[in-house]
């Protein structure tokens, strides 16, 4: 049970803020009833035992055993999506719907073109239409936007850098401006994926790296994606908890921890919201940002992060400014972008110093 109200004003200043999300999975925007419009359009049959509404659906994301039960349908889920339209749509309804709701000023979105490789569509299918997705959103929205590709740890190295082949001109132009690894997590460590964090590497000396690590997997996760992958931010990171020296790490370095607190109550990593360490990580000064990791699974946008955390931990305007700010610092836009965020961030924090007093 939630122990501390969200008021109205409380919540019009959490959708004010001017808020980054580092981790949303594009596939993972797909709602019910974009899924079922899309399969019936493209011709999709799915699995027998499917669900076969948006209720019965709904009703099962409510049910999630672990990461891998959630995976399977999530990778159903991409099944439905063939064309750039597809891809561009489903982008679109993620960023329209965060811009006016949730009040988000910068996204940076991750995607996983191998589920779509693999079913036969195009590695330029999938970046076009996000692509347009993102450029759309810049220009009638107002909302910056950055697109991460993630290789799948389940598949093989040797696909992974496919993968990484197939991409190149997107790596080269920086289109795509980060890589990432997702999927699931403890069978599959790091140090399985080094050569295709060092060939992104070669393509474009400046990429960012980020990594899911630390969701399932132990601190070790996270340690060895720093050391071996090179990492520069950490998605999850939340089993940070188990070293201290690695909390000091993570603080000195400033690596941003992308954290996700719906999803880890619905893939069952933690069973309250209370017990996400984030006390512990304001108190090492380990900077961390909230996300929505996969919004139409999880039942909530990144807004709904917010005040789910609120209502949680009472944060104090000094705490939310401190979260945003750190936010703002780890994001991968460009210095410019980041003061324009901090001078909002500023009014917003002068304008609600005396509502929230
Ligand atoms: O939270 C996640 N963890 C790992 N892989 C994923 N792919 C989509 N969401 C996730
Ligand atoms: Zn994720």
């Amino acid at each position: 049970m939630p122990h501390h109200q969200c008021s109205e004003t409380m919540r019009n200043f959490l959708q004010e803020l001017p808020k980054c999300e580092h981790h949303v999975h594009l596939e993972g925007t797909l709602e019910p009833e974009l899924l079922f419009e899309l399969a019936k359009r493209n011709n999709i049959v799915l699995p027998e035992q499917f669900p076969k509404s948006k209720a019965e659906l709904t009703e099962r994301y409510n049910n999630f055993a672990d990461l891998q039960d959630f995976l399977d349908f999530y990778y159903i889920g991409t099944s439905v999506l063939l064309t750039e339209d597809d891809f561009f749509q489903l982008a679109w309804n993620y960023f329209e719907r965060v811009a006016k709701n949730d009040g988000l000023a910068h996204t940076e979105v991750f995607f996983d073109p191998q589920s779509h490789t693999e079913r036969g569509v195009s590695m330029d299918t999938v970046v076009k239409g996000f692509k347009r997705g993102c450029e759309k959103a810049e220009e009638e929205l107002g909302i910056s936007t950055k697109l991460i590709m993630c290789l799948l740890r389940h598949l093989p190295s040797s696909h992974g850098l496919e993968t990484i082949n197939q991409a190149e001109e997107y790596i080269v132009n920086g289109h795509i401006h980060a890589l990432g690894l997702d999927s699931a997590e403890k069978p599959f460590p790091p140090e399985l994926f080094v050569e295709c964090y060092e060939k992104v590497k070669q393509l474009h000396g400046s990429i960012n790296l980020t990594a899911h690590a630390g969701e399932e997997g132990d601190h070790t996760y996270i340690t060895n994606s720093l050391d071996l992958l090179n990492v520069k931010r950490i998605d999850h990171g939340v089993n940070s908890i188990q070293s201290v020296e690695l909390l000091q790490r993570l603080s000195d370095e400033r690596i941003l921890l992308s954290v996700c607190p719906l999803s880890n109550i619905k893939l069952q990593v933690f069973k309250e919201l209370t017990q996400i360490p984030l006390l512990k990580f304001l108190e090492h000064d380990v900077p961390f940002s909230l996300n929505s990791d996969d919004p139409a699974y999880f039942g909530g946008y990144i807004l709904d992060n917010y005040i789910a955390i609120h209502e949680n931990f009472g944060f104090k305007i000094e705490i939310w400014e401190k979260i945003v700010k750190n936010s703002i610092h780890g994001s991968w836009c460009h210095q410019s972008r980041k003061d324009e965020l901090l001078e909002k961030l500023q009014k917003v924090i002068e304008k609600y110093s005396v509502l929230l007093e």
